[in-house]
């Protein structure tokens, strides 16, 4: 990825710093009899810099938000699905986008997915790459905390609001 933008093969690496946090998510959607009313997970963007999943692959239910029409992620058995988040939007200045995604229910089949979560040091802060800021393209995001943004963005979350938003320049 950061050989696409022209940055050192290892410019993204390099940011996780010294202690970058990991963990993984187990999450159990029940059958559900009424889909059309009920969210397995909500409209909501990652705020990790990329989350790794491991899907149930005889359900799908993954959808993506793409020019405001909900795709299904296909389901590939023995494929891990890597998602890019907020993190990498702003490290990336926008260019790299983390997708809005969310997970429908199913009337007659339970589903289970894995989710590995990887995130800059919280005690670090993040912000566009200076190698991709200029005039042209000035910087879109202002730099924040990751412990901070890690925090507020699950506020933001559970609220149904995109917290990358609000760092907007
Ligand atoms: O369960 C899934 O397939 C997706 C889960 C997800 O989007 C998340 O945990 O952030
Ligand atoms: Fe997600």
């Amino acid at each position: 990825m950061a050989n696409l933008l022209d940055l050192d093969d290892n410019y993204f690496v390099d940011q996780l710093g010294e202690k970058p946090l990991t963990h993984a998510r187990c999450s159990y959607y029940p059958e559900c009899p009424r889909p059309e009313l009920v969210f397995g997970l909500k409209p909501h963007t990652d705020g990790t810099v990329v989350t790794v999943l491991m899907v149930d692959d005889t359900i799908g239910g993954l959808q993506v938000l793409r020019d405001g029409v909900w795709w299904d992620v296909p389901v590939v058995p023995h494929t891990l699905v890597v998602i890019i988040g907020d993190q990498i939007q702003i490290m990336s200045n926008g260019i790299f986008k983390s997708p809005v995604h969310r997970v429908v229910t199913n009337a007659k089949k339970e589903r289970i997915s894995v989710a590995l979560d990887y995130s800059v040091d919280p005690m670090r802060e993040i912000e566009p790459s200076a190698h991709l800021v200029n005039e042209k393209r000035p910087a879109l995001y202002r730099k924040v905390k990751v412990k901070d943004y890690i925090a507020v963005h699950y506020n933001h979350f559970s609220h149904g609001e995109m917290f990358i938003d609000s760092l907007k320049i």
